[in-house]
């Protein structure tokens, strides 16, 4: 079995079915608001009615003044008074009901997907391109952007409702007028959707430019980037790649915008020309008596009415189209399964480290295109045993330690605990007997007693195990000497004008710091079965590294754990020690075991020790 290259992302072609979308819309949005739905839909076929009735009422009122009957008229007055209320007063009962609605399908919807996401156990996801492209489109559904779609539901159904309800009233003043109103309106609703196939499809194929356009525009304003920005020069460089994608955007933008004006133009010309039709048989009609002057009145209003409505519905449905889009982005991520698969038979309980954790066989390429990282791996961690990996760059170190995780399944051979095959057990129950400080740790936006109890957020609220973690770590000191010790916020990135001057708002750590309390965060975790270190010490000042290897040897003492470490001073103190290359154990035993074999390992620990003891010398 391989490590799932594409992540179970499904196909470029996937997000359409518009129609199946909006219905999910309209369902999620009964699901987080059903009394806002229902209120809405009430709100919807009175405003829907509203232009009939004043169509209506306008034609009583004017038949009425004409015939001499002041009880007509006044009757009809007063009706049409009580529509113009509701007119006025109903697009601001809908603008309340519509954000509230907007607010709570927004909150759902970003549930859903971070349940999603979060619920995804491995790694591979988070590593391929298209699954990212679709994450990104995902997150964009979300912060109101289906207000197109759900508003839209309502006003299609609004525009739906004045449509038939102007259409049945033309079609009793002139059937041949309504069939032309409708008729005018078919070019409209084609030539408009497809504006808006053209516009998605335009989006679509100017997707990699713009993630280049954020990308480098990211990279000007991105902190981290900064240094070799400015040190390099690169300013320039940037600034012209951001404005060349834009310009390829643009470009595309301003094609189609040609193109709808000149389309959108033709069509309002086929209305006008309808309508024009339209007086042209009222004037003689009226002329000859055939109809009245109420009548002349309704139909002019009707016809306006009617062809309102109808570009009002296209609207509708091409600006609900691209929001659904971004939909569909949602609900294809929030409906892909887990990506490691599910244990095949009941699932194992995962037993105290009793015996040890045995890799066996173990193959592993990140994809069916990539070279082995992992061959044939045959290794034991002993319980209570502390284990090395050593290993030039580039050996599989950190990738066994993310097989150990489960972050990734062995392509082929198996790892156990105690003798339970890993894939048997719940991912997240395997992480829980574990502590580990990777490699490219995390550096949290947060103060520092959150940033060490992130490793068990449990322990948020407990004071003295945050410290004590931190007195192992060797960082319990500096935390105290911060302007607000351990509730300091460690970034500066809240921080506002009105913290100008004020050191307590937030300070930067140095990377060795850091470090440390990145090692705190893994020793919180304190009595798991196993401790994974990944170059603890990598960025430890001499002092620092000899301090908090003495105290990290103690630790490990009678303690199942794995170190890797580039200093081979720091792992000569291991029960076993284990050199990988490229891929392959080859070499193990004690320090003394290693040196007497004269191998690669005898060979680069000499090398350093040279090193060492020629600057002594110095
Ligand atoms: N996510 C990934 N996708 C594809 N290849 C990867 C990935 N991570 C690592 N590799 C490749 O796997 C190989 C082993 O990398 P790994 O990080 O395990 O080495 P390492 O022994 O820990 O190296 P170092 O001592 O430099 O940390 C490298 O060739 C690397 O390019």
């Amino acid at each position: 079995m391989s490590a799932a290259p594409a992540g179970g992302v499904p196909g470029e072609g996937s997000p359409r079915r518009p129609l199946r979308h909006a219905v999910a819309v309209g369902l999620l949005s009964w699901r987080a608001g059903p009394g806002l739905v229902a209120c809405q839909l009430a709100v919807t076929v009175v405003a829907g009615l509203l232009p009939t009735g004043s169509v209506w009422g306008t034609k009583i009122l004017v038949d009425g003044l004409t015939a001499g009957d002041p009880d007509q008229a006044f009757q009809a007055a007063g009706v049409l008074a009580l529509l113009g209320l509701a007119a006025g007063v109903l697009p601001h009962l809908t603008r309340y009901l519509r954000a509230e609605l907007d607010r709570r399908l927004d909150r759902l919807l970003q549930d859903e997907l971070y349940a999603s996401v979060t619920g995804f156990q491995g790694l591979s996801r988070f590593e391929n391109p298209a699954f990212l492209d679709r994450l990104r489109m995902a997150a964009e559904a979300t912060g109101g952007a289906l207000t197109p779609v759900t508003s839209g539901l309502f006003d299609a159904a609004r525009n739906v409702i004045t449509l038939v309800s102007l259409l049945a009233s033309l079609t009793v003043l002139s059937p041949v007028m309504a069939g032309l109103v409708t008729a005018a309106a078919v070019p409209a609703l084609i030539a408009r959707m497809a504006m808006v196939r053209r516009r998605v499809g335009m989006l679509a194929g100017l997707s990699a430019t713009a993630r280049r356009q954020i990308l480098y525009s990211s990279l000007i304003t991105d902190v981290r980037a900064a240094k070799e920005v400015r040190l390099f020069g690169l300013g320039g460089f940037l600034k012209s790649r951001v404005l060349g994608e834009l310009a390829t955007l643009q470009a595309g933008e301003r094609r189609l915008d040609r193109r709808e004006s000149l389309t959108q133009s033709l069509l309002a010309l086929l209305s006008a020309a309808v309508a024009g039709a339209g007086l042209l048989w009222v004037v003689p009609a009226a002329l000859s008596g055939a109809l009245t002057l109420g009548d002349v009145t309704a139909f002019a209003a009707a016809v306006a009415g009617t062809q309102a409505a109808l570009v009002g519905l296209v609207e509708t449905v091409a600006g609900a189209h691209h929001a659904l889009l971004l939909f569909s982005y949602h609900a294809e991520v929030t409906s892909l399964p887990d990506d490691l698969p599910a244990p095949h038979g009941e699932t194992a309980v995962l037993p105290a480290l009793r015996h040890g954790i045995e890799l066996r066989d173990v193959w592993f390429r990140y994809d069916d295109d990539h070279p082995w990282v992992l061959r044939g791996v045959d290794l034991t961690i002993p319980h209570g045993a502390s284990v090395a990996l050593v290993g030039l760059n580039g050996a599989g170190k950190s990738t066994l330690i993310k097989l150990l995780c489960r972050f990734y399944d062995p392509s082929r051979g198996s790892i156990h605990w105690d003798g339970v095959d890993i894939r048997d057990v719940p991912p997240g129950e395997l992480r829980r007997r574990m502590g580990v400080l990777f490699q490219d740790y995390m550096c949290y936006d947060l103060t520092a007693a959150e940033n060490i109890a992130m490793g068990e957020i449990e322990a948020l609220h407990d004071r003295s195990r945050i410290a004590s973690a931190a007195r192992l770590a060797g960082v319990h000191d500096i935390v105290r000497a911060l302007p607000r010790g351990y509730d300091t916020l460690l970034s500066r990135i809240f921080f506002g004008p009105e913290d100008e001057g004020d050191p307590q708002a937030g300070v930067v750590l140095s990377g060795g710091q850091w470090q440390r309390l990145a090692l705190a965060r893994a020793l919180l975790r304190e009595g798991r079965d196993l401790l994974i270190l990944d170059e603890p010490s990598a960025g430890l000042d001499a002092r620092a590294e000899h301090e908090i290897h003495t105290r990290l040897v103690e630790l490990r003492a009678g303690r199942t754990s794995l170190l890797v470490s580039h200093r081979l001073g720091t792992v000569r103190a291991a029960d076993l020690i284990v050199v990988v290359q490229d891929g392959e154990v080859v070499e193990r035993g004690t320090h003394d075991d290693l040196m007497a074999a004269g191998g690669g390992y005898a060979e680069l620990f000499d090398l350093q020790a040279r090193d060492y003891l020629a600057e002594a010398e110095t």
